[in-house]
């Protein structure tokens, strides 16, 4: 039978300022993902070694790898499958791409390209896989929960993951795009003789927290990509007592702020300062500081907070209200920056409860 399966995922802003690889908004920018399974056509252009042909349209376009086998979405797919017995796809697929999320700019893009891939190995696999086990998959590939846990369920959420030391299957240290590659190739070894080891069961935990419908999110965006493992060497090995301290006290605050019915722009705003990974990553975007040091509730009206939106550049603005004039502001200061300033877009976007979803349709 030939089927159609569509998959939409939403970009993700992670760490709002203290959750450093904690927290995560899903917002109203996707990625999506069509597989027509089984129809004449997808049997014709399928590549033998993964039973799939690739097609891409939007963010990056020509900058990104069709190879089954690289290309991070049909990687994490055949990565998925081969944990659950089938060597490729089981049956023919055209998998068509279209991106709006622009990658490397702290959108989560990468993050939703793995929760698309564990999406899309579940349906053309038929894995009944859970919401949790799903999270498993995609904390092999993307080890900080905050995207993916985001991009999965949807709204603003909080996630954790178990001690990587005692699992033993998610390396201690922030593994790179290399180390995780080497690791697939080790899984796909061990499927090749029939010895693959799944994924350890509930590596992440997540909470949806409440935000309040009034909130939305204003994306100012560098044209520039920033690659997340670039971001995260220029983190400390580790932090004062202090620096700590000010996050943890922040973070418990914001938790529950965001989700009041009225937003109190002061709290919030303080709510979202940071000493943990936003001053090591200020010389990686030029007008950060400026921007974090100078726009306020006071002077800037309908503004809740301001932060690093991920690993960055993109800097993420709550509001109530004015998004356009707060974005038009913040750009401003990009266009100052010097040698002719950085160059950006912007998206007012809605914090969406919906996460990732997959629908079939008969063919
Ligand atoms: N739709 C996609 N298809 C294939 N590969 C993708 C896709 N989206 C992202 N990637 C891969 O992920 C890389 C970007 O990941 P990276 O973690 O550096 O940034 P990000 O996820 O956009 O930002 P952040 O993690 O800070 O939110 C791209 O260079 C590409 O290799
Ligand atoms: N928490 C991650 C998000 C980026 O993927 C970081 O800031 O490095």
């Amino acid at each position: 039978m030939a089927v159609r399966y569509t998959i939409n995922v939403p970009a993700t802003s992670a760490n709002i300022g203290p959750g450093f690889d904690v927290m995560g908004l899903s917002l109203s920018l996707y990625l999506t993902v069509v597989a027509e399974v089984g129809t004449a056509a997808a049997t014709a252009a399928a590549c033998p070694d993964s039973n799939i042909s690739i097609s891409y349209e939007g963010a990056n376009a020509g900058g990104l790898s069709l190879d089954a086998r690289s290309n991070l979405i049909t990687r994490t797919a055949l990565y998925v499958l081969e944990c659950n017995g089938h060597r490729s796809f089981p049956q023919p697929a055209a998998v068509t791409v279209t991106n709006r999320i622009p990658l490397g700019r702290g959108l989560g893009s990468s993050g939703a390209a793995v929760v698309a891939g564990v999406l899309l190995a579940n349906a053309v696999g038929a894995l009944n896989l859970t919401e949790q086990r799903m999270l498993d998959y995609c904390l092999m590939i993307e080890h900080h929960p905050d995207n993916v846990a985001a991009a999965l369920v949807g709204g603003f959420v909080a996630s954790y993951l178990i001690d990587v030391d005692r699992s033993g299957n998610i390396p201690a240290s922030e593994a790179d795009e290399a180390e995780v590659q080497r690791r697939e190739r080790e899984q796909r070894a061990a499927a090749a003789d029939g010895s693959i080891k799944l994924p350890p069961e509930n590596i992440g935990h997540f909470l949806r927290l409440g935000c309040s419908p009034k909130i939305r999110a204003i994306a100012i965006i560098p044209q520039f990509e920033l690659a997340t493992s670039k971001a995260r060497a220029a983190l400390p090995g580790s932090y004062k007592t202090h620096d700590v301290v000010f996050n943890l006290q922040r973070l418990a605050v914001l938790t529950t702020a965001l989700g009041r019915e009225t937003p109190d722009p002061w709290l919030i705003y303080r709510a979202m300062e940071d000493k943990v990974h936003q001053p090591y990553r200020m010389h990686l975007v030029p007008g950060l500081p400026e921007i974090l040091g100078t726009l306020n509730p006071d002077n800037t009206p309908g503004l809740l907070g301001i932060c690093l939106s991920g690993a960055g550049p993109t800097v993420l603005a709550l509001a109530v209200s004015n998004f356009d004039e707060i974005a038009a502001k913040i750009r401003t200061v990009f266009d100052r920056q010097p040698d002719g300033g950085v160059a950006t877009t912007y998206e007012v976007l809605d914090i969406v409860s919906e996460g990732a979803t997959c629908a079939e349709t008969a063919l």
